[in-house]
Formats: C-alpha cells, sequence, structure tokens
C-alpha cells in the first residue's frame, strides 16, 4: 500500500502537459479522466478543493490498458494494490456477515459483484474556511476501503459533531455505506463523512468502492427481520443509484427516505 500511494502522489506531481489530456468530462467513452471538484462540475452550485482521478477497472486485467501511461510504474503497481485490497474487501464483509449472525457467503450472492475505484487529490488550499474537499455525503454502496495519506482531512460525523478521522499507518479506514444500512436493517449505520482542506499540505487518498451489480435487489437480510420488522422495503441497486445522482445535494440520510416502511399510525 505504501507502493500504491507514491504512484497516486507521483501522478499527481506530474506536469500539466502529461495529464491534461485525461481532463474530459463529457465523453462517457473515455474510460480514464481527471476531473476537479465532481463529475457535474459545469452544473453544480458549488465547487470543491479537489481533484479526482477514475478509471476503469473491470475485469481488472482487460482494463489495463485504459489506465495512466505514467508514472510508468501505475499500472503495475496499481493493478496488485487493487486486486489486493478486493480481497480485504471480500474478507471484511465474511466478517460483518459473521458479526450481523448472516450466513458466511451472504456478500456472494451480487453485493460485492462489481468495485469502483477514485484517487483524490486535494492541493493546499489558501482558505479552509471558505471550502471543503468532499461536502458531507455517505457513500452509495455496500463498504468502501479508503486508503489515507498520513495528511489529515477525513471527518466523521458522531452525533451530529465533526470528528477528525487521525491517519493510521497501515491502515484503511472502512467506511459502510447506504447499502450496508438497508442490508443489516438499520443495524449499521452508513457513515456520514466529509473532506476539508488544510492551507499547508496536500492530501491524497484512494476509495476502494464495493459495488453491488445493477440488478442486484437490495433489502434488508432476511436473517434479521425474523424478530424485527424491516426498515426498509424491495429496490434494485441500479434505481437507488439513480435516485442518489439525482438527490445527491440532500442530507445523505434523505437518500433512503423513498425505500423506508412507513410505520402505520393506528
Ligand atoms: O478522501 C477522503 O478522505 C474521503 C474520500 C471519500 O469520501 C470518497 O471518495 O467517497
Ligand atoms: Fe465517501
Amino acid at each position: 500500500m505504501e507502493d500504491a500511494m507514491k504512484v497516486f502522489k507521483e501522478f499527481f506531481e506530474l506536469p500539466f502537459e502529461k495529464k491534461s489530456h485525461l481532463y474530459n468530462t463529457h465523453d462517457e467513452n473515455v474510460k480514464c479522466k481527471l476531473y476537479t471538484s465532481s463529475s457535474n462540475y459545469e452544473n453544480e452550485e458549488i465547487h470543491y478543493w479537489r481533484d479526482c482521478l477514475i478509471h476503469d477497472c473491470t475485469p481488472l486485467k482487460e482494463s489495463f490498458d485504459l489506465w495512466p501511461q505514467n508514472p510508468p510504474r501505475y499500472r503495475e503497481v496499481v493493478g496488485e494494490y487493487l486486486s489486493q485490497v478486493g480481497k480485504l474487501g471480500s474478507r471484511i464483509l465474511d466478517l460483518i456477515s459473521e458479526g450481523l449472525g448472516l450466513e458466511s457467503d451472504f456478500f456472494a450472492h451480487g453485493y460485492k459483484e462489481d468495485f469502483f475505484f477514485t484517487v483524490n487529490h486535494y492541493p493546499p488550499c489558501p482558505d479552509p474556511s471558505l471550502t471543503l474537499g468532499l461536502p458531507k455525503h455517505c457513500d452509495p454502496n455496500v463498504i468502501t476501503l479508503l486508503l489515507q495519506d498520513i495528511v489529515p482531512g477525513l471527518q466523521v460525523c458522531v452525533d451530529n459533531e465533526w470528528q477528525l478521522v487521525q491517519p493510521c499507518p497501515n491502515a484503511f479506514v472502512v467506511n459502510m455505506g447506504h447499502q450496508m444500512q438497508v442490508i443489516s436493517n438499520g443495524k449499521l449505520k452508513g457513515a456520514e463523512h466529509r473532506v476539508v482542506t488544510n492551507a499547508e499540505k496536500s492530501r491524497t487518498t484512494a476509495s476502494y468502492f464495493v459495488v453491488p451489480s445493477k440488478d442486484c435487489i437490495l433489502e434488508p437480510a432476511k436473517a434479521l427481520t425474523k424478530k424485527d420488522l424491516p426498515l426498509y422495503k424491495q429496490f434494485r441497486y441500479a434505481e437507488f443509484m439513480e435516485t442518489y445522482k439525482a438527490l445527491n445535494t440532500q442530507e445523505p440520510e434523505n437518500l433512503l427516505e423513498p425505500y423506508k416502511i412507513k410505520k402505520e399510525v393506528i
């Protein structure tokens, strides 16, 4: 993971001419892109202080040729990194299913079918009081494995207060996404988080999002709704993602609102 972080930093340190061809936010067919703030820069109300590299990763071996050619080690190091992080993600999901009392291969049924990968770079910000690196959000997927640099910036919302997640060397931050909240019937809450900037140092992070298949049907695990009532109804992952994209600027908790089962008032 040290090597991967080194390569991510080297990529963002490249002179602009070596990466300018990757700035292309409009063409759906471009499978490796760099953008500033978000992929919807032109239409967003607020811009954020980050650059983001995103490239297709699945199937892993077949997507190598789409990745950055510079730094020259990028493909080899990141290929190995993603394959190892994928295994770690599966192991963590096995442990979560054990902890929740679900069958051991519960997440193998479409919940970890895919993954999505982004590398974030937050340059020093002259006035951190004016903007964020990323706004408050909850990841839309199942879990996210975040590789943090030694520079702090990630904050998590606990009891309505923002707390800094201190970087811990050689460790990943594992964020619960919206889908984990649904599957666990609210036992594991989707983590609301954001990124603050700082004036002195740049910060680089890499997010590995474990993603269900588009057709995966999400609902509270049956084993958890024998005693407790289900809090959410069934929906397709692709359907949720449409809501997520359309309502992205709302409070994270509101995004699950359409899928909540309302208690009847008698
Ligand atoms: O860069 C970070 O610390 C967090 C990134 C993040 O939340 C995301 O990629 O969804
Ligand atoms: Fe996130």
